[in-house]
Formats: C-alpha cells, structure tokens, sequence
C-alpha cells in the first residue's frame, strides 16, 4: 500500500474534506442519532471518575450501607448506558461509513472509467490503483473512529475540567499547570524517539544493501580482489549502526525514567497538593479520588488528541487525493443500446491535413499532416515501420485523443460532432495483444454485445471458427480462459477476439494484425475469420505482414507520422524508389506476385 502523505491542517483542505458530506447526506439521520450514542457514551464515561469519588466519600464519611449499595447501583446503570450507546454508536457509525463508502467507490470507480485515455497515459495504473485503496481505507478509520475519538477526547478533557473546577477549582488549576505540560513534553519525546528508530532501521538497511550486492556480485568482489575493501565498508556502516543504536537507547532510556518520573511525579504532586487541601478541610478523600481519575483521564486524551492530529492530515491527503481524481473532467458517455437508424455510419472515413501530438509530449507531433480518404466497406491497409504512427491512428478513430489539427471525418460529420459512444459503438478494434478477462468464453465473446443471445454468440463463435475448439472443451462457452486468457492458445484468443467483434457488428473494423506467427492450420483458420469479420464493413488493417495485404483497395504507408505512399499493392510496386516496394522485396513479396 502505498503511504498516504499527510497535508497541513487548513481551512482550504478542511473545506475539501466537508465535501465528503454531500456522499454522507443520504445517511444523515442515522450518523446524528450515532453523534448523539456518541455523546451519550462519553458523558457517561465522565460521570465514572465522580460516582466513584462519591462511593470513596460515602464510605468514609461513614454513611449507611443503603446509600453506598444505591450510588453502586446508580454506577451499575451508568456502565449498562454506557455499554448501550457505546454499541448502538459503533453500529450506526459502521453503518454509515460501510454505506458511505460502497457510494464513494462507485461513484470514483465510475467517474474514473470515463475520465479520458489522457489522464491515464499520465498517472500509472497500479499507483491509481492502490492510492484508491489506502485512501478508502483511510476514509473508513476517518469516519468511523477518528471522529469518535476526537469527539470524545474533547469532551473527556473539557467535561473533565468542568467538574473539577465544580468539585474545587484550587487543585483544578494545580493540576492543569502540571498534566498538560508534561503530557505535552511526552508526546514530543515519543517523536523525537520514533524519528530516531526510523534512521536506525535506515541504517540497518544500508548495511543490509552492502551485503546484498558483494554477495550477488561476489564474482566482481573476487576477480577485482575487492575482499577487504568490502570488509572495511561492512564494518563501517555496522559501527554506525551499534552507535546510533546505542545512542537511541541513551534517549530512550532517559524517555523511560522521564515518564515514570513526569507522570508519577505530576500524580505525587496533584495527591500531595489534594491530600494538603483535605487536611484544612476543603475536600474530601473521595473528591481527590475524582480528581486523581480525571487527571488520568485528561493525560489519556490530550496524548490522544497528538496522535489525531496526524491521522486529520492523513485524512485530508486522502481526501485531497480522492478530490483530484473526481475532480478531472469526464468524457461523455452515454449508454447504447441500439444505435438510431440517423445516427449508423456508412463507413466512409476522411483524414484531412490532420496533424497530432500527445498531450504527454505536446511538442512532438506524431502524425503530420495526414490526408486520405477511405470508401464505405474498402479495405486499407496502414503500412510503416515501429513507431510511424499507425496505432494513433486508430486511437484517432476511436477519438481516444482529440485531434488538434486539421480534421477528421466519419461520413459527411467530424468526428467531433458525433457522440462518442455513438461512434465507438459502431467501431471494433481486434488488437494484436488481445485482452481477454478473466471469466469464460461467453462472456468474452458476449463482451462485444452483453445482451447477446445464446444463439448469437454461438453464431458468432461459428463465423469466427472458434467453435470447433470450444465445443472440445468439457464445459464448452462456460470454459473460464484464465487470468487475461493465458489458458487458451494465441490462435483460440485471437478466433474469440474475431466472434467478439463480429457479435459487435461494427460499420468500422479496426485490425492491429498479430506479429506472432500462428501454425499454417490455426493461421488458415484465424485469416479465414478474418475475411467473414471483413466482408460488408470499412475495415483498417495495421499489416506487418505484407502478404495478407497484396488485395487491399488501398495501402497507406507511413514514415515518421507522414503518409509518404498511397495506392493498391500493384501501384505501389511500380514507384521505383518507393518505400513499400523496398519493404515488399525485404519481405520476398514481390517476387511471389511477380511470379
Ligand atoms: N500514449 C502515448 N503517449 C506519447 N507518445 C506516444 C504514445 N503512444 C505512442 N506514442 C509515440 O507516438 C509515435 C507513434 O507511435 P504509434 O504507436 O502510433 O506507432 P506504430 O506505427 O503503431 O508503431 P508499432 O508498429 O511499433 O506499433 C511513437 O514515436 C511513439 O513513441
């Protein structure tokens, strides 16, 4: 998990962190009555220190037994109320915060599936990942316990003083000169210390690291007869750590006597002073028992209230953290079910003088200046070497970036001006990495039209040629692929990606053309997919292979994000310096058409 960092305590970052009402709202009726079980609790935990010091006066005051059996019994209600808010309050609390949070997943999950490809070509998914997850998490101990301990700290110190001054404001101002300031210097002690470990476990760290890289490159130590100078580093960095650690045991040591000799000591005092007080008759022995419960109480809390402190900074980092991401700007999405007959595509596509740059390096354009047109059901194959722009081409057509410069046409609209899930509704990309998830066929093919029918997506798994391996198999479509498909061959994942993209129906057909060669068998019945998954649509294929394109209308071959060569496989071998037909002949192609 990944450390949540900590943010001042601010009046900007705790109006952030109010935000998080508006995901309480719906429950607030049962967080007040959980407030109110919590303030019920924590006043009943601050009657304790009083009806105790009644029951110690009573008894040596020497009042009848009666007296002293009914403050017991009184005491006995107060814990039995104190148990009862104290779980009705949890409950509620646990409740809310359970409630609270599934919505707050839901609604980041969901805000973050339609942020745009933008942002996630900028933040790091495994880092997005767990940043949601230790933040969530954060926000859970926030509301359910942090808030109560406040809550209840605060009311323990204040209520506590309030009764000591009705019991004797003398010893009360005794006592707040001394607690508070040696609760104080403890906790700013404990600090110091825990700084202090902390680089005694870095060095320990360092030492380890020595001995981890001469004992993996001992090889190097020994042909470099480095022996010893690894013998004098080692011994180096373990004699810092014995004096680090042996200075960390000088503080904690003096930590240690400081607070038996602070805390007892502040107790010694508050009793002495009490027990001064009681001789000249201003109180009595069971209000100093009082007294001396509440200055532990007040000590517990204020030592309480410092490691709150850092928990509401931790709480608003998250909060901060959670804010930006649903702060960022969605894309517009919209569910489909069935496309409009107005809104269908015929499939024609029209690049004008389109230029492009990634957001994340908006100096470098990518693309420049493309133009080419391509006819309702052609088949265009995108030629050029790694990195010449092919695949941001297709994220142009699927407007996972927006174009800056020039144009981009679908039919006789740009693209800018259908809806995005209007359009991509009517794409399909089969990728040359082909994701599967990890559930069963059905629902990978069923992935391309979730409300198919049994009967499509066996239709669809036909047409795919899919279904002769799926029916082999024991369970059939209910076979599970494993993590990301790894159970299947490249071939079977490849044939499923097909079924899923013709259950898609798609007016555009997008292939980024496997690299990896398949066995003659599966390649046939991979291209044979294929060519049904092509026939009546506008299909783009990014080819590496040159053979599977010579019948394309149309080959664009790219260099550097230029388009430098346009035409048919025949056109293009008749260009005598031209690009494509060098890469024809590295590829032993054009002999095979020559021949
Ligand atoms: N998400 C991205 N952010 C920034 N730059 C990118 C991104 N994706 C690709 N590029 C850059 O854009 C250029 C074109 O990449 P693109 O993936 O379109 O090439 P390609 O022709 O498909 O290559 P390949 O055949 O290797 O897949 C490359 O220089 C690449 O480094």
């Amino acid at each position: 998990m990944t450390e949540i960092k900590k943010k001042k305590i601010t009046r900007s970052g705790l109006k952030e962190a109010f935000q998080l009402y508006k995901f309480i709202k719906p429950y607030r009726v049962e967080y007040f009555i959980g407030i109110f079980f919590l303030l019920g609790s924590s006043l009943a935990s601050l009657a304790f220190p009083k009806l105790l010091g009644d029951l110690v006066s009573a008894g040596s005051s020497g009042l009848l037994a009666e007296k002293i059996n009914s403050l017991a019994i009184l005491i006995g209600f107060v814990l039995i109320a104190q148990a009862v808010f104290s779980y009705f309050r949890t409950y509620l609390f646990v409740r809310v915060t359970e409630k609270t949070l599934s919505d707050v997943r839901q609604y980041t999950y969901n805000h973050l599936i339609r942020l745009p490809l933008a942002f996630f070509e900028k933040r790091r998914v495994g880092e997005l990942n767990s940043r949601l997850s230790s933040d969530i998490s954060l926000l859970q101990e926030s509301l359910t316990t942090t808030l109560a301990e406040f809550v209840r700290q605060i009311i323990t110190i204040l209520g506590g003083i309030a009764v000591m001054v009705y019991i004797l404001p003398k010893l009360t101002v005794f006592m707040l000169a001394v607690i508070p300031a040696v609760v104080l210097l403890a906790v700013v002690f404990g600090r110091f210390i825990r700084r202090y470990s902390k680089k005694s476990q870095a060095e320990v760290a360092d030492s380890n690291t020595i001995v981890e890289e001469t004992l993996q490159g001992i090889q190097s130590v020994k042909s470099y007869t480095n022996e010893f100078w690894e013998m004098a580093r080692y011994k180096k960095k373990t004699n810092e750590i014995a004096s680090v650690g042996i200075k960390g045991g000088v503080y904690r040591g003096a930590f240690g006597s400081f607070m038996v000799f602070g805390l007892f000591g502040a107790l010694v005092a508050i009793i002495w002073r009490g027990a001064s007080l009681i001789a000249t008759g201003e109180m009595d022995a069971g209000e100093l028992f009082s007294f001396v419960l509440y200055s532990g109480f007040i000590a517990g809390s204020i030592g309480g209230l410092a490691s709150l402190f850092a928990k509401i900074q931790r709480f608003l980092g998250a909060t901060e953290d959670l804010f930006e991401i649903t702060n960022e700007k969605e894309e517009e999405i919209i569910e489909i079910k069935d496309v409009r007959p107005a809104d269908k595509l015929k499939g024609r596509v029209e690049f004008k003088n389109l230029s492009f740059a990634y957001p994340v390096r908006p100096d470098t354009n990518v693309l420049k200046n493309v133009s080419f047109v391509i006819e309702p059901e052609q088949m265009v194959a995108l030629v050029g070497a790694s990195g010449a722009g092919k695949t941001t081409i297709t994220s142009l057509l699927f407007q996972l970036h927006k174009t800056d410069e020039g144009m981009l046409w679908f039919d006789n609209k740009e693209a800018s001006e259908i809806p995005l899930s209007v359009l991509r509704s009517q794409l399909a990309l089969v990728p040359q990495d082909i994701f599967l998830f990890g559930g069963s066929i059905r629902e990978n093919i069923a992935y391309g039209k979730p409300t198919a029918s049994e009967e499509e997506i066996i239709s669809a798994a036909k047409n795919a040629n899919a279904w002769e391996f799926i029916e082999d198999f024991e369970e059939g479509l209910d076979t599970i692929v494993g993590e990301r498909g790894t159970q299947l061959s490249g071939g079977q994942r490849q044939r499923i990606a097909i079924a899923r993209a013709l259950l898609r129906n798609p007016r555009i057909l997008i292939l980024d053309e496997a690299t990896s060669a398949l066995d003659s068998h599966s390649e046939k019945l991979v291209q044979d997919a294929l060519h049904t998954l092509m026939h009546g649509r506008t299909t783009i294929v990014i080819a590496h292979r040159l053979s599977t394109i010579k019948n394309a209308d149309q080959i664009i071959v790219l260099d550097k994000g230029q388009l430098i060569e346009k035409g048919t496989h025949e056109e293009l071998l008749e260009m005598s310096d031209g690009v494509y037909k060098k890469l024809s002949s590295l590829q032993g192609i054009e002999q095979q058409v020559v021949s």
